[in-house]
C-alpha cells in the first residue's frame, strides 16, 4: 500500500469529482446538503441534551416534582425530533450512496466496455485481477466510505468543538497544591478528557494498525476463493470428466488456508484491542464521574452538573477517538481507491497502447469486404502470422480459411472484427449491424432461449412463436417448450445444440455477412451440410467467411484461403473435384 500523501487524496479526487458535476449534480446537492443539516441537527440535539440533563438530575436531587415533569416533556420534545433527524438522515445518506453508485458503475462499465478495453486488457497482459470485484465491491466500498468519513469527520469536529465549549464552562478550575505551590487548572475536565482519549486511541491504534493490511489481504484472500469456486462451477462438466474432484478440494482448501491464516491473525490481533477497548469504554463511564466527585463532594456542583459533566466528557471524548481512529478508515478507503485508480489508470493505458497500436486502417463499405496488404502480427509486434494479405469477398461469394494449428486462422478473423490491434494494412468492411461473428464456443447469455436467440441484433420485437417454429426447424423441438425458461444454457446444452443456435441466430437476424470460425466442428457432417445448404437457400445473398479443418467444408465454399507460415498464404478457387457433392448436395435439401 502507498503511504497517505497529496496523490492519494489527488486520486480520490479524480473518482469523486465526476459525479459532482456530472447532470445528476443538483440532486446530489440537495441530497447532500439535507444530510449535512441533519448531521448538524443531531449535533445541536446533543447539546440541548446535555443542558436538559443537568436539569433533570437537579430536578431529582432536588425531589422537584413539578421540574422532573416539564424535564421530561422536554426530553419527549428532544427525542421526537432527535429520530426524525438519525432515521432521515440515515435514509437520504443511503439515497445519496444508491444514486452515486448507480452513476459510477455506469461510468466504469463505459469505460471497460468502450473500445472492447474488457478484451483488450486481455490480449494487451494488462490484467487487472478481479475487475468483477472492483466494479461491485469496491465502487460500493469508496462510495460508502467517502460519505461516511466526511460526515463523520464533519459531526465529530463539530461536536467536539461545541462540547469542549460546554465542558470547559461546566467542569470549572481544578487546584491543586503541587509542592506547596497552588496550581490553578481552568477547565480541567476539558484537559482530562484530551489526555484520556489521545492517549486511549494511541494505544488503540498501536495495537490496531497491523489490522489494516490483514483486512486487505482478507479481501484479496476472499475474492480468489470465490474466483476458483466460480471456475469450478463453470467448467463442472469438465472437472466431472475427469474426475478432478480430489485436485480441485485440494486446490481450494489451499486457497481457503491463506484465509485462515490470515483470519486467524486477524482473531488475536481483534482479541487483544478487545481486551483494550473494552476497557477503556468502561472506564470512560467512569473516570470523567471520578475527576469531577471532588466538586460534588466540596458541594461546588449539583448532581444535574456532574452528570451534565460526564456526558460532555463522554461526546468530547468520542468525537476525539473518531478523528483519532478514522485514520484506520482512511487506510481502507486509501486501499480501494487505490485499487479503483490502478483499474482506471490499466485502461487508460490500453486506450494509449489502442491508439499506437493502429497501423490497421479500418473503412466502412456497402458492398465488399476488401482486406489489402494486411500483415498480422503477434502481441511482441515482430513475429508475422500473415504478411502481406490481399482478398476480397463480394455478397454471394463464400471464402473458406484453412490450415493448421495455431497458424493464425482465428486471429485473422479477430482483426477483420477490429479485435486484434497488431499489424498494418487495410481493410473495407460492411457496418456491424449487417455482420454475425460466430465464434467456435456460441457465446449464450444467461437468460431465456428467446434472449440467446436475438442476441446481439435480433428484432427484440420478435413473435415467440416464430422463435419455437426455429428451433423445431433447427431438430430442437423439445426446447421450444422452454423458450421462455430462464437457465445458464451453456452448461445445459451440447456443443453441438449450442452450435445449432448459433445458426439459428443467423436465420433469424439474416445478416449480410457471416464470418464463423469453426462454428460446425462439434457438428456431425450431415447436420453441418444441412445447416449450409439451408444458409445458401435462405440467405443467398449473404457472403459468408468460414474457418474450419474440415475437408467437407470444401463443399460450400468457392474460395480457399491457405495459411501456410511464417506469413505465407494463397488464395485459390476451390475446383469442382473437391466439391464434388455440392450440386447433389443442393438437390438433397430442395
Ligand atoms: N492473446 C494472445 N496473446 C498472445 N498470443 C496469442 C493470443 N491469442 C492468440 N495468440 C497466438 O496466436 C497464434 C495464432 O492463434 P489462432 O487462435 O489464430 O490460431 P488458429 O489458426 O485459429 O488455431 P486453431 O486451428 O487451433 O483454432 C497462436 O500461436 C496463439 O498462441
Amino acid at each position: 500500500m502507498k503511504q497517505f500523501n497529496k496523490e492519494v487524496f489527488k486520486d480520490a479526487w479524480h473518482l469523486i469529482k465526476p459525479y459532482w458535476v456530472s447532470k445528476e449534480k443538483k440532486t446530489a446537492y440537495i441530497l447532500l446538503a439535507a444530510i449535512i443539516f441533519l448531521n448538524l441537527a443531531i449535533v445541536f440535539i446533543n447539546v440541548l441534551f446535555n443542558l436538559w440533563y443537568k436539569e433533570f438530575y437537579n430536578a431529582l436531587q432536588e425531589f422537584n416534582e413539578k421540574a422532573f415533569w416539564i424535564a421530561l416533556g422536554q426530553f419527549t420534545a428532544l427525542a421526537f425530533f432527535y429520530i426524525i433527524s438519525a432515521v432521515y438522515s440515515l435514509y437520504l445518506n443511503q439515497m445519496l450512496q444508491i444514486k452515486w453508485r448507480k452513476w459510477l458503475t455506469d461510468e466504469f462499465l463505459n469505460k471497460w466496455m468502450d473500445k472492447k478495453i474488457y478484451y483488450h486488457l486481455q490480449v494487451f497482459n494488462h490484467q487487472t485481477d478481479n475487475p468483477d470485484q472492483r466494479i461491485s465491491e469496491d465502487l460500493n466500498m469508496f462510495i460508502s466510505q467517502s460519505l461516511g468519513l466526511s460526515l463523520g469527520l464533519l459531526s465529530s469536529v463539530v461536536t467536539l468543538f461545541s462540547f469542549i465549549s460546554i465542558l470547559w464552562i461546566v467542569s470549572g478550575p481544578l487546584h491543586l497544591s503541587v509542592f506547596g505551590f497552588l496550581i490553578t487548572i481552568p477547565g480541567y475536565m476539558v484537559w482530562a478528557a484530551l489526555i484520556y482519549a489521545i492517549f486511549g486511541t494511541w494505544i488503540t491504534a498501536v495495537i490496531g494498525r497491523p489490522l489494516i493490511p490483514l483486512n486487505f489481504n482478507q479481501q484479496r484472500f476472499e475474492a480468489d476463493f470465490r474466483f476458483n469456486l466460480v471456475r469450478i462451477r463453470e467448467n463442472s462438466e469438465s472437472v466431472a470428466l475427469y474426475s478432478g474432484e480430489e485436485k480441485e478440494h485440494g486446490h481450494l482448501m489451499r486457497k481457503f488456508a491463506d484465509i485462515f491464516e490470515n483470519y486467524w491473525k486477524i482473531m488475536v490481533r481483534q482479541k487483544k484491542l478487545t481486551w483494550f477497548t473494552s476497557g477503556y469504554n468502561q472506564i470512560a463511564i467512569i473516570f470523567p464521574i471520578l475527576v469531577a466527585a471532588p466538586r460534588f463532594f466540596a458541594k461546588k456542583i449539583q448532581l444535574g452538573g456532574l452528570m451534565q459533566i460526564a456526558q460532555a466528557f463522554g461526546q468530547v471524548q468520542t468525537s476525539l477517538s473518531y478523528i483519532v481512529n478514522s485514520y484506520t478508515a482512511l487506510a481502507n478507503w486509501h486501499a480501494v481507491a487505490d485499487r479503483l485508480r490502478t483499474f482506471e489508470h490499466n485502461i487508460q493505458s490500453i486506450k494509449a497502447l489502442q491508439s499506437i497500436n493502429n497501423n490497421i486502417k479500418y473503412k466502412p463499405s456497402d458492398y465488399l469486404l476488401s482486406v489489402k496488404n494486411l500483415s498480422i502480427m503477434l502481441p511482441d509486434n515482430k513475429t508475422y502470422l500473415i504478411k502481406n494479405l490481399n482478398f476480397e469477398l463480394k455478397p454471394t461469394q463464400s471464402l473458406l480459411i484453412v490450415g493448421p494449428s495455431g497458424i493464425g486462422k482465428s486471429t485473422l478473423i479477430r482483426t477483420i472484427a477490429g479485435l486484434w490491434p497488431f499489424g498494418d494494412g487495410e481493410i473495407e468492411l460492411p457496418q456491424k449491424e449487417k455482420t454475425l461473428f460466430l465464434p467456435q464456443k456460441p457465446y449464450l447469455p444467461i437468460g431465456t432461449l428467446r434472449d440467446i436467440l436475438i442476441y446481439p441484433n435480433g428484432d427484440p420485437s420478435t413473435d415467440n412463436e416464430v422463435l419455437k417454429e426455429l428451433l423445431i426447424s433447427l431438430n430442437l423441438k423439445y426446447l421450444s417448450k422452454h423458450l421462455l425458461d430462464v437457465n445458464m444454457w451453456s452448461q445445459v446444452l451440447s456443443l453441438g445444440e449450442q452450435q445449432y443456435i448459433a445458426f439459428g441466430r443467423i436465420f433469424l437476424q439474416k445478416p449480410d455477412w457471416i464470418f464463423m470460425d469453426e462454428a460446425t466442428s462439434a457438428l456431425d457432417e450431415k447436420s453441418e451440410r444441412l445447416l449450409y445448404m439451408r444458409l445458401f437457400k435462405e440467405l443467398p445473398q449473404s457472403a459468408c467467411l468460414s474457418v474450419g479443418h474440415r475437408s467437407s467444408l470444401l463443399n460450400y465454399h468457392k474460395i480457399k484461403l491457405s495459411l501456410l507460415g511464417e506469413g505465407n498464404w494463397s488464395l485459390e478457387p476451390i475446383k469442382k473435384s473437391d466439391s464434388a457433392k455440392i450440386s447433389y448436395l443442393k438437390e438433397e435439401f430442395a
